[in-house]
C-alpha cells in the first residue's frame, strides 16, 4: 500500500476543452488557457493529444502550450513521419505514442509494441536523440510490456479504459480482476525495468481513481474527459483539486 506522500502525480488532459472550442470553430475556451490555470491549480503537467485528423487539438495549440508551459508537456500522437516531425520541432518533455483509428470515439486499445518493434525502436530513438522522454501507451501485459522495455521507451502508461468501463457497467468482480491486472503489470515492469517510469491513464474519474492511485509504483496519472467534465460544473481550479483529493483517498 502506498504512502501519501508516495503518491501519483497528476498529468490533466485538456483535449475536450478544445473539443468545446472546435464544436463552433471559434477561438475560445483557450485550450493554453486552460493549461496555464490547470497548472496554477497543482497540475503536475499537462498532456494534449494531437490527433492526425485534428478533432480536437491543433498544431498552433502544440506549439503555444509548449512556449508557455512551465511544467511538463505530454504530447500524445501516433507514431507516424507528420508526427515525427511536428514533435522534433516542438521538443516537448513527453512523446506518448499512442494507437489511431479516425473512426474512434476515443482510444479503444493499447499500442500494439510486440507486433512492431522493429518500426518503433529507431523512432523512439529519433525523439530520444533529440533529448525528448518517450511513452507507450500499452494495454496492462506482461507481452507489451517487455516489448516497449525492448524498444528502449523511458515510461509506460498502463490503459485503464477497461477497469473503468467495468466499473460504469457496474461489474464489480471484472472490476476487481482488472484492477489485479494493472497492479500485476506494475509490479512486473518494476522487476523488469526498475528505471521504466510507469503511469497510467484513461477513463480515471473521481469515483475510481483511488484504488489505481494507491497501486505502488505509479509514477503519474493522465486524466482528462472526465475531470474537463467536472470542470462544467465547479471550474477548472476546482476539478483540479477535487481529483488530487480523490488520488489521495
Ligand atoms: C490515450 C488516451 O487514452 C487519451 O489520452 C487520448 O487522448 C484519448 O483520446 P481523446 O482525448 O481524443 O478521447
Ligand atoms: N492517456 C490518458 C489521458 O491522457 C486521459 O484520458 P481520459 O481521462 O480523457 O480518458
Amino acid at each position: 500500500m502506498s504512502t501519501e506522500a508516495s503518491r501519483p502525480l497528476l498529468g490533466v488532459n485538456i483535449d475536450h476543452v478544445a473539443t468545446l472550442r472546435q464544436a463552433r470553430g471559434v477561438a475560445y475556451p483557450s485550450p493554453l488557457a486552460a493549461a496555464l490555470l490547470c497548472e496554477e491549480a497543482g497540475a503536475d503537467g499537462i498532456t494534449i493529444h494531437l490527433r492526425e485528423d485534428r478533432r480536437h487539438i491543433q498544431d498552433a495549440d502544440v506549439y503555444a502550450i509548449a512556449e508557455q508551459l512551465t511544467t511538463r508537456l505530454n504530447l500524445e500522437m501516433a507514431a507516424t513521419e507528420e508526427m515525427l516531425g511536428i514533435a522534433l520541432e516542438v521538443r516537448p518533455y513527453w512523446v506518448c505514442l499512442v494507437p489511431e483509428k479516425r473512426e474512434e470515439l476515443t482510444t479503444e486499445g493499447g499500442l500494439n509494441v510486440a507486433g512492431q518493434v522493429a518500426w518503433l525502436t529507431p523512432y523512439i530513438d529519433k525523439l530520444a536523440q533529440s533529448g525528448i522522454k518517450v511513452s507507450l501507451f500499452i494495454d496492462p501485459d506482461e507481452t507489451q510490456i517487455q516489448a516497449a522495455i525492448d524498444c528502449g521507451a523511458h515510461a509506460i502508461e498502463l490503459h485503464t479504459g477497461a477497469y473503468a468501463e467495468f466499473g460504469l457497467a457496474k461489474d464489480k468482480d471484472s472490476e476487481a480482476a482488472e484492477l489485479e491486472r494493472i497492479r500485476h503489470a506494475v509490479s512486473f515492469a518494476k522487476a523488469q525495468a526498475p528505471e521504466l517510469i510507469v503511469n497510467a491513464g484513461h477513463g480515471l474519474t473521481q469515483d475510481n481513481v483511488a484504488a489505481i492511485a494507491r497501486i505502488d509504483g505509479i509514477y503519474e496519472l493522465n486524466i482528462g474527459h472526465a475531470l474537463i467534465a467536472d470542470a462544467v460544473f465547479v471550474g477548472l481550479p476546482r476539478a483540479v483539486a477535487l481529483m488530487k483529493a480523490a488520488m489521495q483517498q
